[in-house]
């Protein structure tokens, strides 16, 4: 079982599920991100949003919280091949950084057209 192609599939759940809780454990950028995205869902419940909406909100919470954690990842690997001053590793997470950018661009636009027509 523990060698089998479901064994190993569990157990890589395991490590993934590892790697969240130490994200939210001790990693600021993506703590701010659950806080966030906590008060959204409580948004959510407040105004009565449609299942479309829900929908929508909640991927736009899971890009963003997926793409932090990503960048996370890349700041870590940057600092571990290269601790010293480099322009490539501040290119290299400039570049990440950009990318959870553009999610959090992507979710705050979605969050408007959801709620302003809540709101006006
Ligand atoms: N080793 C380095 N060489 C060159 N530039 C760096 C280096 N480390 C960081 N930088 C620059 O500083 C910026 C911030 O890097 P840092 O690793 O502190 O990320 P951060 O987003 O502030 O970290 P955290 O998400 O942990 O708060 C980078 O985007 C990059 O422009």
């Amino acid at each position: 079982m523990q060698n089998s192609f479901l064994g190993k599939r569990i157990k890589a759940c395991g490590y993934a599920l590892k790697g969240a809780f130490i994200l939210i454990k001790t990693e600021p950028p993506i703590q701010v991100q659950v806080v966030i995205s906590i008060m959204m869902v409580g948004l959510g419940f407040y105004f009565d949003i449609t299942t479309t909406e829900w929908i929508l909100q909640i991927f736009a919470m899971g890009m963003v919280l997926s793409l932090e954690a990503a960048n996370t990842a890349i700041e870590e690997i940057a600092d571990f091949i290269h601790p010293d001053f480099h322009h490539k590793i501040g290119l290299i997470k400039d570049m990440a950084a950009g990318a959870v950018f553009f999610a959090a661009i992507t979710a705050i636009i979605i969050g408007l057209i959801i709620y302003i027509p809540y709101l006006f």
